[in-house]
């Protein structure tokens, strides 16, 4: 063994090789540098292959783009260039910074080199992935963007053992998993704040977005990824959170990650991390290069800023849609006030002058022959290494991560619950000790209407909460860590002993109250009925979730559901009074109230007897006279429930799979920025497989129409429809 390598001190078996002990591999031969091209020792290429396999994952991943230009085709046919001719390349252990002002094609770029334009995106040229056209495989990339999206009622070592569970393969043990955990909570500074709940309440106890928008990246890091593409990552941040965000990016970098990130704005500080500069002006290459002799090119190249700052910088600045008011308001204020700035204005060609010297550099024939070089080289093919854990496993997960979020979401399941209760002692008292007169038929039906209608109304207030799940569980999906019946089995065995609490506690406080029909067997029966229609209630409230894009949008239709089908179930008219068309055939067939009610009715009322003076009638007349429910008998009527049921989870997994996505993009944040918003969501797709864009395209299509109808109601801002 080469003295390199005695001097490693050994790793426990499942251990993973700390950072240093590779560095010390590469540092003591000027030959065995990172970027050297050299083959290493075949010691030492055991020891880099097991270092790889172990913190990366796999092999480390060189990308070459050459000439690189996506189209977009118009509806009429024509066709307009969002990116042309762009060339470059990224290294393990280098981070390249493509930067450039808003809408100057950054994003663009990064979905195509990541394999996520969408079906009217046409792309030229060729890209490389280790000098060969390959897909990009599960757990090989990451591609992330600013928008948090977090289970938020979780601490964060709790969100990263979850996601150690779900996006690490099962033949890996839990101490390894743990290990990798606990090393990525050290590696993104996440030690301090890793009992905090994520947030959502906003306390003083939840995290900063500096913190977050770290976790979100350690979430996607334990799965080893050896390729990150990281689309204005830093938006939003404080300057300090971002550059300790980007300096935890060159560090993972420094481990042979091949990283890519773009920016909009400049931090020097933020600058100095980079290695090789991309800067893009309406969708074209200005600069690429190294990142330390971008402001000298610059120079060089004509530009000067009016006040000391670094150029790229500068040149952003220049770029910006509202640099012409800038200007015009700087001199404004010269005028009046003699402030020095921005008061120059660059000449209106300044961005082709300096694409017209760059591509004349010696920079360019540099770089082009860089990229030549690389790209011939033939290296490791990506192979899937990381698989998902066992569909048990993620049942078992995700109905972890449900219950403790439940359980610690005050405002859903447990103010639900106390509220339920309450209603029972309210209709308890109000109906209290019922007696077998006549009158009370009506009492009894009308009270266990209320105790019915109450409980299945409440489960509408759940649809803020699973509007939040599935904005996480959507992008999960398509993060392919996970199936989508895994999250519905999860959610549906995290809510149950809730639901069951509920059911039974109300149960009890109703029904011996008002004195409902005696025995066990029938008090069973009222309480299973509730129980299963809550959870039936449940299934059609995160179907709802899943379809209406905003979640008191989505109230409202749930409540109207609701109220519909407590309309035709028949108790407010006869069955037999119900119109034919629409609201019975198939409304009332479709209200999983009517079974509930139904049910209910013939639990009370068969095998009681009602007094009226000489006479009596019996619970079987009410049924078949008063209310004319007949078929199919109380414990028919349950199995309709549990099918319905049934049938509204399979509704919700057809949602999540197909419409889910968009509808979930569409619920991101206020309707305002919809369209934006959108385009995040649906860049916060962490596909892996280049396959995929199909679908990606009939997402982007649909959600297009969308924001252009909502921008025709006026409900967002026309350039979100124009974009679309
Ligand atoms: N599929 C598409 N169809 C039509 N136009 C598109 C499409 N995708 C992007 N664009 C347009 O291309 C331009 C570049 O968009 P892109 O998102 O790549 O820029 P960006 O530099 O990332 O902007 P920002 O910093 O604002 O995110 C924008 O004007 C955008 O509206």
């Amino acid at each position: 063994m080469s003295a390199n390598l005695a001097s490693m001190p050994s790793s426990p078996p499942g251990d993973i090789i700390p950072l240093r002990n590779f560095n010390l591999l590469y540092q003591s031969s000027p030959s065995m540098s990172p970027k050297s091209t050299t083959s290493p020792l075949p010691d030492v290429a055991d020891a880099l292959v097991q270092y790889h396999n172990e913190i990366l994952g796999g092999p480390p991943v060189t990308l070459t783009w050459k000439d690189v230009k996506v189209l977009v085709t118009h509806p009429d046919g024509s066709t307009h260039t969002l990116v042309d001719n762009i060339s470059g390349f990224a290294e393990p252990f280098s981070l390249v910074a493509i930067v450039g002002a808003p809408k100057s094609g950054k994003t663009t770029l990064l979905r195509a080199l990541s394999g996520r334009l969408v079906q009217d995106e046409i792309l030229e040229g060729e890209i490389l992935l280790n000098g060969r056209r390959q897909q990009i495989t599960y757990g090989t990339a990451v591609y992330l963007t600013c928008d948090g999206i977090i289970s938020e009622m979780l601490t964060v070592e709790e969100n990263m053992y979850i996601a150690a569970v779900l996006k690490l393969p099962p033949t890996m043990s839990m101490k390894q998993k743990l290990n990798i955990v606990e090393q990525t909570i050290l590696d993104l500074s996440l030690k301090e704040c890793s009992s905090k709940q994520v947030g959502w309440c906003r306390n003083s106890k939840s995290l900063t977005q500096g913190e977050r928008r770290r976790l979100v990246l350690a979430m996607e890091i334990v799965m080893r990824p050896r390729l990150l593409y990281l689309d204005e990552v830093t938006d939003g941040l404080n300057g300090s959170a971002a550059l300790l965000y980007m300096t935890k990016v060159k560090l993972l970098a420094g481990e042979g990650r091949t990283v890519l990130a773009s920016f909009q704005e400049l931090n020097q500080n933020m600058f100095e991390l980079f290695d090789y500069l991309l800067i893009l002006g309406s969708g074209r290459r200005v600069y690429f290069g190294e990142a330390r002799i971008a402001h000298e090119h610059l120079t060089r190249s004509g530009l000067h800023s009016p006040v000391e700052q670094n150029l790229v910088g500068y040149f952003l600045q220049t770029q910006s849609a509202d640099y012409e008011e800038i200007v015009a308001s700087m001199k404004l204020l010269q005028d009046l006030e003699k402030v020095d700035g921005l008061g120059t204005e660059v000449p209106k060609n300044i961005q082709r002058t300096l694409e017209a010297v760059y591509e004349s550099s010696g920079i360019c024939s540099s770089m082009a022959a860089k990229i030549t070089g690389i790209s011939i080289k033939k290296g490791a093919v990506l192979v899937h290494l990381v698989s998902h854990a066992t569909f048990v496993n993620q049942i078992v997960t995700l109905a972890y991560r449900s219950f403790v979020s439940i359980a610690r979401d005050l405002g859903h399941y447990w103010a639900r619950f106390m509220l339920s209760i309450f209603a029972m002692l309210l209709i308890g008292t109000i109906f209290v000790n019922l007696d077998h007169s006549i009158s009370s038929i009506q009492e009894r039906a009308s009270c266990l209407f209320l105790v019915y209608e109450i409980l299945v109304y409440m489960t509408v207030g759940g649809i803020p909460y699973f509007h939040r799940e599935i904005k996480v569980v959507t992008k999960e999906k398509l993060n392919a860590h996970y199936s989508v019946a895994a999250f519905i089995f999860g959610s549906f065995l995290s809510a149950f002993p809730f639901l069951f609490i509920t059911a039974l506690f109300s149960s009890c406080f109703v029904y011996f109250l008002v004195g409902l029909h005696s025995g066990f067997g029938h008090f069973f029966y009222f309480f299973f009925n509730l129980l299963v229609s809550l959870v039936t209630s449940e299934g059609l409230m995160m179907t709802i979730s899943a379809l209406v894009p905003i979640s008191h949008a989505g109230m409202i239709v749930g409540s109207c559901i609701q109220t519909i089908f407590m309309l035709v179930a028949g108790y407010t008219a006869r069955p037999i009074d119900i119109p034919h068309p629409i609201w019975t055939y198939p409304m009332s067939y479709l209200s999983f109230h009517r079974y509930g009610i139904w049910g209910l009715y013939q639990n009370e009322f068969q095998g009681l007897r009602f007094q009226h003076s000489t006479s009596h009638m019996s619970g079987q007349q009410v049924i078949d006279s008063v209310y004319h429910m007949v078929n199919p008998g109380k414990w028919g009527n349950i199995l309709v429930l549990l099918l319905l049921g049934l049938f509204y989870r399979v509704l919700l997994y057809v949602c999540l799979m197909t419409t889910g996505t968009y509808m979930h993009a569409l619920g991101l944040g206020c309707l305002e920025n919809l369209g934006l918003q959108i385009e995040v969501a649906i860049l916060a797709t962490n596909e892996q497989d280049i396959t995929r864009n199909a679908e990606s395209a009939y997402e982007w299509h649909v959600l297009a129409d969308i924001v252009i109808l909502m921008q025709s109601a006026g409900f967002v801002k026309a350039e979100a429809a124009q974009r679309a």
